[in-house]
């Protein structure tokens, strides 16, 4: 049974302290760097996201080390034996796919790893082929280049030279940079193309570096020797891809007073150039007291175009601002957003002709149309099994007198508690079954 949620809010005035759950890619990293480091390097703040919810669980499940030799040859670190051709779900999660895609190939035995319907369309070839020029034993249960996939782990390393592609997703980077450390030859990764989400590549390699690992990266080289963890803990910081909705929240109020505590503006997260983003639409960032405050200054947005490529996740949130303003900007940069947990540029152009506008594709550029723009009176949102289409659309509720969102509880996927923490603003958030 899905329950939808009808959102509703007085007034244009958003005040009130929110505090963020773990931001879902660093934990998510730091659960594979503390699976692979034997327990050396210990998480703290772990998200309560279900992306990392279950990958914590699928990790601490295959717990059973004792005697068991890695590819290595050393004592096994961590989880190490598995099953027999076990299957392994991981639901709609990309990153734990794709990471554990990669951690598997260490472990010996033989799972299977598969997903939602929608994962099963997310590409896997391109990292499934560089491990296998490695060495590795991937194969494709059902559609070649997609998960479900087969993996028999404990390779013998052919290679430490690999080639990948780095504009499809930068996920497959990261899968191959947490496991480098591990491998008895080490790694040289040489990123073909442009690297897209380039910042998510700099949060491993930091994470890798404070759990002790080093590397080197020169122009599209990134070297990683085989080494040991350790002895550390990876604290995990708020979510700011989360704290977007906060900051689309203060951009279509008039007056907005909001503290997100425990960010801080030194963040491995390249989500956090939503501060610099916001700033264009009258939101002051201030860093004090341990968290950041946000204030609105109703002034013109003058800045028109806007490059998403190092920050993706924040695409939707920014978008349906510029949308719900009237702001008519290009956007560039969007191309993996149609890889992601839905095709977002469909979904956005479906739900933004609900009122009016229109998100234009021409080539590599996407321009807003709000010639047409109009607010009506009631909004159904559909979510297409996307946190973030539900997330940054419910800021409309400021401005939409009633706004109903499909399926409510999509945005468990990396902010559970987005709907009572919407309550502590002022909106008010009834259930409604679907
Ligand atoms: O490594 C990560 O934690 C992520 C990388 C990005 O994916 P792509 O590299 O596929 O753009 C981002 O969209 C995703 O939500 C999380
Ligand atoms: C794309 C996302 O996640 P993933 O790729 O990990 O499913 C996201 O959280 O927006």
């Amino acid at each position: 049974m899905s329950h939808n949620i009808i959102l509703t809010k007085q007034g244009k005035t958003a005040k009130g302290t929110i505090h963020l759950t773990g931001s879902k890619s660093e934990c998510n990293r730091a659960l594979v760097i503390e699976a692979l480091s034997g327990g050396r390097v210990k998480v703290k703040n772990l998200s309560d996201a279900a992306d990392t919810v279950t990958l914590a669980g699928i990790l601490n499940s295959k717990v059973k080390s004792e005697n068991s030799k890695t590819l290595a040859g050393e004592e096994a670190h961590g989880p190490s034996t598995i099953d027999h051709g076990q299957l392994i779900n991981i639901g709609p999660a990309g990153t734990a796919m794709r990471f554990l895609t990669a951690y598997y190939t260490l472990q010996p035995g033989e799972v299977i790893l598969t997903g939602s319907e929608r994962m099963k369309q997310r590409p896997i070839g391109i990292l499934a082929d560089a491990l296998r020029t490695l060495g590795a034993d991937i194969t494709y249960v059902e559609k070649e280049g997609y998960p479900p996939i087969n993996i028999k782990g404990g390779f013998e390393q052919l290679t430490r030279e690999i080639s990948i592609k780095g504009d499809i997703s930068s996920q497959y980077i990261t899968a191959l940079l947490l496991i480098a450390a591990r491998l008895p030859l080490g790694l040289e990764l040489h990123i073909e193309g442009d690297l897209t989400s380039r910042p998510y590549v700099e949060m491993t390699l930091a994470m890798l570096k404070q759990a002790g690992i080093q590397h080197t990266w020169t122009d599209n080289v990134i070297s990683i020797e085989n080494q040991e963890f350790g002895e550390t803990a990876l604290p995990v910081e708020p979510d700011w891809s989360a704290a977007s909705y906060w900051y689309a929240i203060a951009a279509l109020a008039d007056e907005a007073e909001l503290f997100l505590p425990g960010l801080t503006s030194y963040s491995l997260q390249g989500d956090s150039v939503i501060t610099e983003i916001m700033a264009n639409f009258g939101i002051t960032s201030q860093f004090k007291d341990g968290g950041v405050y946000l204030t609105k200054e109703v002034k013109p947005i003058v800045r028109k175009i806007f490059d998403m490529k190092e920050c993706p996740d924040l695409a939707q949130t920014v978008i349906v601002v510029c949308a719900a303003l009237g702001h008519e900007a290009t956007f560039t940069g969007l191309e993996t957003l149609k890889i992601k947990e839905t095709d977002r540029i469909k979904a956005l152009q479906n739900e933004l002709a609900k009122i009016g506008v229109k998100l234009i594709e021409k080539g590599q550029v996407y321009k807003l149309d709000c010639s047409e723009k109009f607010i009506p009176e009631t909004m159904f949102i559909n979510t297409y099994e996307d946190h973030r289409m539900a997330m940054a659309f419910a800021p409309l509720a400021q401005i939409v007198p009633q706004l109903e969102v499909e399926e409510a509880k999509v945005v468990e996927k990396s902010y559970p508690a987005f709907w009572t923490d919407l309550e502590k603003v002022g909106f008010v958030v009834e259930e409604q079954k679907a």
